[in-house]
């Protein structure tokens, strides 16, 4: 067995104070967009099967800590990450790691939603193809049925799988991109204010949505909502310009935070 295996499984038995197994963790986490400083430091584990959200005022820091979580940031020239992230306890910025198979371990769902201008079979079927996950087109066929259904949009859509993805509804535009991001079976889904372009019916989709899928996933989620926060999620972390202010359930952290700040922001006396 390698260290990494071993890591792995020391760390999947290691139970946090609510009993979760950690999917995720950042230890000293910074970001430097070239001389500025976005984090500061940032320590925080993410638990299996559970919905975390990252919460705080504009420019705190949020979705760059998110999208270290799969090397989004990667794709930022000016940007440096120090420090160390692990899934299931493998150094994800390590060099042995294969940054498209990291992607679709960990998979992200973005602000706005954006199908493909391909049919809705194509958006789901791309991923499972490039990847390599079927043998034939039967199989495809079940993954396509199959993340449709998981992304509770296979009813609204069964009967015309081969017409456009953006000529769906907003609402249904963004399942269909978790539709997306489910074909390729991740284990994490890294949501970055999916509901932002919602509207309040499609917004109580997705997180009646968010609900389900946490008994597969593992889900992070960056929302400008406390209200969305304190409904989705199990623990909730507060940034403050770059620095991680707390951390802990959702419901310590909306009615007994132990910091300041995080009681100012949460009475919304700042943001
Ligand atoms: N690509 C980039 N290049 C340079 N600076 C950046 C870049 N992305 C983010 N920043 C800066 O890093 C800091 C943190 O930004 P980030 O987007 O992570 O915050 P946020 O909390 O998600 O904000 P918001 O809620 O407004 O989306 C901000 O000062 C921002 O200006």
């Amino acid at each position: 067995m390698n260290m990494l295996t071993e890591a792995a499984i020391e760390n999947r038995l290691s139970p946090m104070s609510n009993e979760r197994a950690v999917k995720m963790q950042g230890r000293d986490v910074t970001v430097h967009y070239g001389e500025k400083q976005a984090l500061f430091g940032i320590s925080l584990d993410i638990p299996e099967n559970q919905v975390t959200a990252l919460i705080g005022p504009s420019g705190c820091g949020k979705s760059t800590f998110l999208r270290c979580l799969n090397r989004m940031n990667d794709t930022i020239d000016v940007a440096r990450i120090g420090g160390k992230i692990t899934l299931d306890g493998q150094d994800i910025y390590d060099k042995a790691i294969d940054v498209v198979e990291l992607r679709a371990r960990v998979g992200m769902v973005f602000q706005k939603p954006n199908p493909f201008p391909k049919s809705i079979y194509e958006n789901v079927a791309y991923g499972p193809r490039i990847h390599g996950l079927t043998r034939n087109k039967t199989e495809l066929d079940g993954i396509v049925e199959e993340s449709l259904k998981k992304a509770a949009l296979w009813n609204e859509v069964k009967d015309r799988l081969h017409e456009s993805g953006t000529g769906l509804s907003g609402g249904q535009q963004q399942r269909l991109c978790i539709a997306r991001t489910i074909a390729v079976s991740p284990e994490v889904i890294l949501m970055d204010e999916p509901c932002s372009a919602l509207d309040p019916i499609a917004t109580a989709k997705v997180e009646e949505l968010m609900d389900e899928l946490k008994q597969n996933y593992t889900i992070v989620i960056v929302t400008h909502s406390m209200q969305q926060a304190a409904r989705v999620s199990q623990r909730t972390a507060f940034f403050h310009l770059g620095v991680l202010v707390e951390e802990g359930p959702t419901d310590t952290i909306f009615t007994s935070p132990h910091d300041k700040r995080t009681q100012d922001y949460i009475t919304g006396r700042f943001g």
